[in-house]
């Protein structure tokens, strides 16, 4: 087939998950001609996005392209398709792809998922190889707030995976003149990058209720970052991906925007909320407080300097001021700028 060919072939593409990020997959592939079929386990939420076109729960005020057919019916949602985009929370995602046994055998399989499950330390395209090992696996992550894809503003994203046929096939329908998709081959870190950078903009959105000025969101990016890369190292994974879209891409959107999950729960904690209260008015997934808690023990177990993201676990599940922690962050012993610690090989 020509290249060209191939970029104008219309394909069969189901997305896995009824919420905002999975809705936004939806529509950017059917606007593209594609022929879609969007899964979600609420079949009256089905039945009402076939007929009115939004998804009222994640994303009211959006209208969703006609071509996208909802369903709450799994083997029909991934009958015949070609491609398929598993966008399910973490905690919920294991038990969703083992439901999808049998249905997916040498098809393209791309979680969109930015978290880790809690028993295993998995990232989620481990749990697809583990449940699905018949399916080919990648990545989808980047600096892609759901609410500014659905409004078309200019996106990129990255399709991480070691196949580059699977690469080009998520590049070749998801492409458009809002929504540009670049390749990586290290999945691992691509995954990482995106599950990581949840806990640092519920860090970003704490320290925006308190007033704090732009040196300091300066500063604690800069540093997530850095504890982005030591903990990667640690896990065997390349920190130089953490420069690409899926690291300081996602970063720098989740830290700063008010319609990133993770930020506003941040924000509320900010604002004296509970996290219980913070948690229930976000009524949506922030994958950031689940991955906080495993990250903070993990780097434990393994002795990674993680002064930020232990900050932040201390007021959220010890119940520290956070003027103490950052005071005492203040006065630790001064390190060096720039850490380039690059894997052994
Ligand atoms: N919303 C965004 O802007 C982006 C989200 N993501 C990631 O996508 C993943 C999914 O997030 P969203 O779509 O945003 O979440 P969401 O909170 O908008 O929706 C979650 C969806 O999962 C469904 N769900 C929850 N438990 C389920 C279960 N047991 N069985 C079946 N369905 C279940 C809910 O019904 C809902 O449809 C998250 O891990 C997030 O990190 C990635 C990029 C952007
Ligand atoms: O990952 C995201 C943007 O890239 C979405 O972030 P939240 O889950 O915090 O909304």
């Amino acid at each position: 087939m020509t290249e060209q060919n191939r970029a104008t072939k219309k394909r069969r593409i189901t997305v896995v998950g009824g919420g905002s990020f999975g809705t936004a997959l939806a529509d950017i592939s059917a606007t593209k001609g594609n022929h879609v079929r969007q899964w979600m386990r609420s079949a009256e939420q089905a039945e009402a996005m076939n007929t009115t076109h939004v998804n009222e729960r994640y994303l009211p005020g959006f209208t969703i392209n006609q071509n996208v057919v909802a369903t709450s019916d799994l083997a029909f949602a991934l009958e015949s398709s070609d491609l398929v985009f598993v966008a399910i929370p973490s905690k919920a995602f294991r038990e969703v792809v083992r439901s999808m046994k049998g249905l997916v055998d040498g098809k393209l399989l791309v979680s969109t998922t930015k978290g880790v499950e809690a028993e295993t330390f998995d990232l989620m395209s481990e749990i697809l190889h583990e449940e699905l090992p018949g399916a080919r696996i990648g990545v989808l992550s980047g600096p892609n707030l759901a609410k500014e894809i659905m409004a078309k503003c200019i996106t990129a994203t990255v399709i991480a995976c070691e196949d580059d046929e699977l690469c080009q096939t998520v590049q070749e329908v998801l492409h458009c003149d809002y929504f540009r998709v670049y390749a990586n081959h290290d999945r691992y870190g691509v995954e990482l990058g995106g599950a990581l950078k949840n806990i640092y903009a519920i860090v970003s959105g704490l320290a925006e209720a308190l007033g704090m000025g732009e040196n300091t969101k300066s500063l604690l990016i800069t540093r997530a970052l850095a504890e982005m890369g030591r903990f990667a190292v640690t896990m065997g994974a390349n920190p130089l991906t953490f420069l690409g879209l899926a690291g300081v891409g996602d970063l720098i959107v989740t830290c700063t925007s008010n319609l990133s999950r993770n930020f506003r729960v941040g924000y509320a904690l900010g604002e004296g909320k509970s996290l219980e209260a913070a948690e229930k008015a976000l009524g949506q997934v922030a994958e950031g407080i689940n991955t906080l808690k495993l990250v903070k023990e993990k780097a434990d177990e393994m002795g990674v300097y993680m002064p930020i993201a232990t900050g932040l676990y201390e007021i959220i599940f010890n119940g520290h001021d956070i003027a103490d922690i950052a005071r005492t962050m203040m006065l630790r012993e001064q390190k060096t700028d720039v850490e380039f610690i690059l894997q052994q090989s």
